[in-house]
């Protein structure tokens, strides 16, 4: 078995056989790009892989959603991830920095990702739409993040940020929360 199947394993993360296709191609991809571009920290192989478990954890909490979005995608954490692993929600990736933007682009093309919409913007420059999700990692405290997902929630709107241990300083009560720990992770799951 895998590294990457064994570590999904121990966390009860359940994928389909395409989902380790698909991911073994964009790892090819990242590690050749990251070599010239410097994408993300996450270098070795090894280091891809827990980014990849940090990222996907989540479906084993989150309802079925028919659209979403990642707000500072990045290199593809967690939204590309997650469009790989839910192939039936679409996601709009959003990531301002061209570099970055471009690989995620190429990922989709090279993939055949049919549910992934690159948007080489800021968040604030994004037309004002409904999403059923809302995922965030590394991008800024939450609440910079609860304002920029603002234009994008409806009532009953999910928002997922991927915290750390400080999350307890940066929610308060009137929120509609819960925190989700696995290893050092801390999911905040809002719902508006
Ligand atoms: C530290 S990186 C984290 C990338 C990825 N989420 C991860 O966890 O590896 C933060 C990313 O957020 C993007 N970003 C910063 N401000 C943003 C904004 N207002 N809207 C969308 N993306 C933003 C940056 O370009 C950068 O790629």
């Amino acid at each position: 078995m895998s590294h990457l199947k064994q570590l999904l394993a121990q966390y009860n993360v359940s994928v389909n056989e395409d989902f380790f296709e698909k991911i073994e191609q964009y790892k090819t991809l990242l590690e050749k790009w990251n070599k010239i571009h410097n994408l993300t920290g996450a270098k070795t192989l090894q280091q891809i892989d827990a980014f990849i478990v940090d990222a996907v954890i989540p479906i084993t909490f989150l309802p079925s959603v028919k659209k979403a979005m990642d707000i500072g995608t990045g290199a593809g954490f967690p939204g590309m991830i997650l469009a790989i692993a839910m192939p039936q929600t679409h996601f709009t990736l959003v990531e301002p920095l061209s570099k970055r933007a471009s690989f995620l682009q190429f990922v989709k093309a090279d993939l055949g990702l049919e549910n992934v919409d690159v948007k080489a913007l800021r968040a604030e420059q994004l037309k004002s739409e409904p999403y059923d999700l809302i995922t965030s990692r590394a991008v800024t405290d939450t609440e910079m993040l609860l304002k920029l997902s603002e234009p994008f929630c409806r009532e009953g709107s999910l928002l997922l940020f991927y915290k750390g241990e400080k999350v307890y300083d940066e929610i308060d009560e009137t929120l509609d929360y819960t925190i989700i720990e696995a290893e050092n992770r801390h999911y905040l799951l809002i719902k508006r």
